[in-house]
């Protein structure tokens, strides 16, 4: 196999170790013999994308899309790190507020080392900038929460995402574990629950960091770069360079996200309730997003706080495990704006229980 002709707009393979890849729903590769792998970087000077990355036009940006920008509430951390509880409050009913309504909020002062943020940049650059040949030796295996995709071909076969994506295990994302458990604190006070119920919850949680990186499209208005979607997982904290992009679907709107110089963008995931968003490509510019999401440890069943159930009658979801709306995304159902009410309507034997 030659990996090494920058003339060549596909390369294919064969893929011995994609043979245990088992994904039954509508547009996940079946395909086990024959994997294209895109080369991004050739595509983007590309005028005509190929028909893999065109999405049907229901799911494309219009022309009056995102001309609105998203109110996201600014949520600054720094009261609440000093222990000041008046301001502490003050930072739980703006994070209430948000998450009442869309689910999105900025984070400022929140104690991330920026040099640490560079850092995580340059090794991200240098990464997406090394030929395709290279990137591949670190190809995502199936059902794997770590390493290389480019444009998720080696599981789906059309409505690409146009994008590259690198994943990277918690090991190297200590300081978003931390962030996220201080979130996690704010929320419980938010929702006036004991305020170290989450914290405990998620200290044990196995985490996904994953970097994008969006190269130019000639097309963009036939492309996307993230589909919309809800994150299926618990909390996400967003770091995009100054390139817009992330756009959430609110009152019936594409609303822009627009980024805010040493800000973090938080969202709730799934297991609270995740708002619709995507994010779109440009003819220009390049893009780049890190996105840290938090996920409960794989056996822990997810259930709601005690203390906010009047009794199970109340309950309109029942309890699951991490591990099997895991599975179920990796494997069954490519995540849009109904994963978590298709996963749990599945038909698989997997049990569902109000206990
Ligand atoms: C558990 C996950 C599945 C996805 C990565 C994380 C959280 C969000 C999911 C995703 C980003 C939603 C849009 C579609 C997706 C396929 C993508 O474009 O990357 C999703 C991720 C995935 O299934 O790998
Ligand atoms: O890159 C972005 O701005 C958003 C990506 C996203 O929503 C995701 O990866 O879940
Ligand atoms: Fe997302």
């Amino acid at each position: 196999m030659d990996y090494s002709s920058a003339t060549t707009t596909l390369f294919s393979r064969p893929v011995a170790d994609l043979q245990d890849h088992h994904d039954h729903e509508k547009d996940h590769n079946n395909n086990n013999n024959n994997t294209t792998v895109f080369d991004l970087s050739f595509l983007r000077d590309q005028n005509n994308i190929p028909a893999n990355f065109i999405w049907p036009e229901g799911d494309l940006p219009s022309s009056s899309d995102a001309e609105e920008l998203l109110k996201a509430t600014v949520v600054d951390l720094k009261g609440f790190f000093k222990g000041d509880e008046a301001e502490t409050r003050v930072a739980a009913e703006f994070v209430q507020e948000a998450c009442s309504s869309h689910g999105f909020f900025h984070v400022i002062n929140h104690g991330v080392d920026p040099h640490l943020i560079e850092l995580a940049q340059q090794h991200m650059d240098s990464f997406f900038k090394l030929p395709v040949s290279e990137k591949l030796r670190a190809l995502t295996k199936p059902g794997s929460s770590s390493g290389y995709s480019a444009a998720h071909a080696e599981r789906f076969s059309s409505t690409l995402p146009w994008k590259e994506t690198l994943m990277v295990y918690q090991l190297y994302c200590e300081a978003m574990m931390k962030l996220c458990l201080e979130i996690m604190e704010l929320l419980a006070i938010s929702l006036g629950i004991d305020r170290m119920e989450y914290r405990k919850f998620f200290e044990d949680g196995r985490s996904i960091m994953r970097c994008n990186y969006y190269p130019p499209c000639m097309q963009p208005n036939l492309a996307l770069g993230t589909g919309a979607h809800c994150d299926p997982t618990s909390l996400t904290i967003l770091h995009q360079d100054q390139v817009a992009g992330l756009q959430v679907f609110h009152n019936n709107k594409w609303l822009s996200v627009p980024p805010l110089k040493a800000a973090l963008v938080i969202n709730i995931g799934d297991t609270f309730m995740s708002s619709l968003h995507r994010a779109v490509v440009n003819k220009y510019k390049e893009r780049k997003s890190m996105a840290f999401f938090l996920c409960p440890k794989e056996d822990k069943v997810v259930r709601p706080p005690k203390e906010l159930l009047l009794g199970e009658e109340t309950r309109l979801y029942p309890n699951f495990t991490w591990s099997e709306l895991l599975h179920f995304v990796k494997h069954f159902y490519r995540s849009d704006n109904a994963t978590f009410q298709n996963f749990i309507n599945r038909q698989l034997p997997l049990p569902t229980s109000f206990d």
